[in-house]
């Protein structure tokens, strides 16, 4: 099992991803770790990638950096089919983990990662980053202090302007879809208001929109669900939007409010509150999301701090989309064999 002790996390990248700079390069920076090694299946691109965001070496292949005995922490940052297998192989080599999300192609695979991360005894999260920002601790706030009242309604919205046909997120065997891509954002939010909401919601129907030309997968889909206290919500995606559009709205029995983004809070860090009392707009500062995560990893890995997503959690996440699929009259996605 890895051992970071006390020092700085030792991480190696998959990939060359095009995100990787933003979500891990830049708060690994901020935060003072290690970026030790990528491999990306180009080993030209890999070395352009270390060269550009100062990583210490390359190494010649996934397998070879999942291997690498200085490496602590695998950022697993591929394509979404690519996620669950290198996640797999990861912490079969002991390594802690950071996985973009979604964790895996299905439920079937989440819970192999899951069983994965239990043998492994080292620690597994996926990207979920938008949770540790302000914005989204102090939405769960208004709740818990009583200032919207008793949770009624939410509704989160993840939209994005259609990415090129090439990109992975439009191929079925890599496991792309909107619903992947983005409605992973808008399930997890409804499901981390259980806390307020009577316990966890349960999905009560979904419709999807095919891409066209992509047989299977989605370019929008909306899921219904209600939570045990007679709240609702709406868990909508789209990934071939006119802009951009990642809200979410919670409406209680007193007042609501709105966040207009909550997935990147460092574009637009408001939130917007309505009560009897008046509307109020507050800010909650844009220090980048990915960095309060870092830091939160960072935290379990070397103290054993609590964290709020574990193999567990991703799981449940998991079977939701699959259901949701399957709801929509989509099939939940394929595995991918490496
Ligand atoms: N947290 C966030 O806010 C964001 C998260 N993401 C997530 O991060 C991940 C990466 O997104 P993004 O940077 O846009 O992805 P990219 O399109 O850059 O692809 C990521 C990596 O996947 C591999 N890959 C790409 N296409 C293929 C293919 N056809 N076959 C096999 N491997 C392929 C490549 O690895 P190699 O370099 O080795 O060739 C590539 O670097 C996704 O899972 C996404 O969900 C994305 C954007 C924002
Ligand atoms: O996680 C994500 C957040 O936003 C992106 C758009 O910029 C998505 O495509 C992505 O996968």
């Amino acid at each position: 099992m890895s051992d970071t002790g006390r020092g700085p996390l030792r991480i190696g990248v998959l990939g060359a991803a095009r995100i990787t700079g933003r979500s891990l390069i830049d708060p690994a920076r901020a935060t003072g770790h290690r970026l030790v090694a990528v491999a990306a299946r180009d080993r030209a691109r890999a070395e352009a990638f270390a060269t550009e965001h100062g990583v210490e070496r390359v190494a010649d292949s996934y397998a070879e950096l999942v291997a690498d005995p200085e490496v602590d922490v695998v950022y697993n940052p591929l394509a979404n089919g690519l996620h669950g297998p290198w996640n797999l192989a990861a912490l079969a080599a002991g390594k802690h983990v950071l996985s973009e999300k979604p964790s895996a192609s299905n439920a079937r695979e989440a819970a192999e990662v899951r069983q994965a991360a239990v043998d492994a005894g080292t620690v597994f999260m996926e990207a979920f980053h938008y949770l540790f920002h302000p914005v989204t601790r102090r939405l769960h706030e208004l709740l818990e202090s009583g200032e919207l009242g008793e949770l009624r309604h939410v509704e989160a919205m993840v939209a994005i302007a259609a990415p090129p046909d090439t990109d992975p997120r439009w191929s079925l065997p890599l496991a792309g879809g909107a619903l992947m891509d983005l409605g992973c954002y808008s399930l997890h939010a409804l499901r981390m208001l259980a806390p307020w909401a009577g316990g966890a919601p349960r999905l009560a129907g979904a419709r999807g929109g095919q891409r066209a030309g992509a047989p299977g997968v989605d370019e929008w889909l909306d899921a219904d669900l209600e939570f045990p206290g007679g709240a609702t919500g709406s868990a909508r995606c789209h990934m071939a939007y006119d802009g951009l559009d990642m809200s979410i709205r919670i409406v209680g029995s007193r007042g609501e409010a709105t966040a207009p983004n909550f997935v990147l809070p460092q574009m637009d860090d408001r939130i917007v509150i309505r009560t009897p009392e008046g509307e109020r707009t507050e800010h909650l500062g844009t220090r980048s999301s990915y960095t309060y995560q870092l830091e939160a990893f960072a935290a379990r890995v070397r103290d054993g701090a609590a964290l709020p997503l574990d193999a567990d959690d991703a799981v449940t996440t998991m079977a939701l989309i699959d259901d949701c699929y399957r709801a929509a009259g989509f099939e939940p996605r394929p595995s991918t064999r490496i």
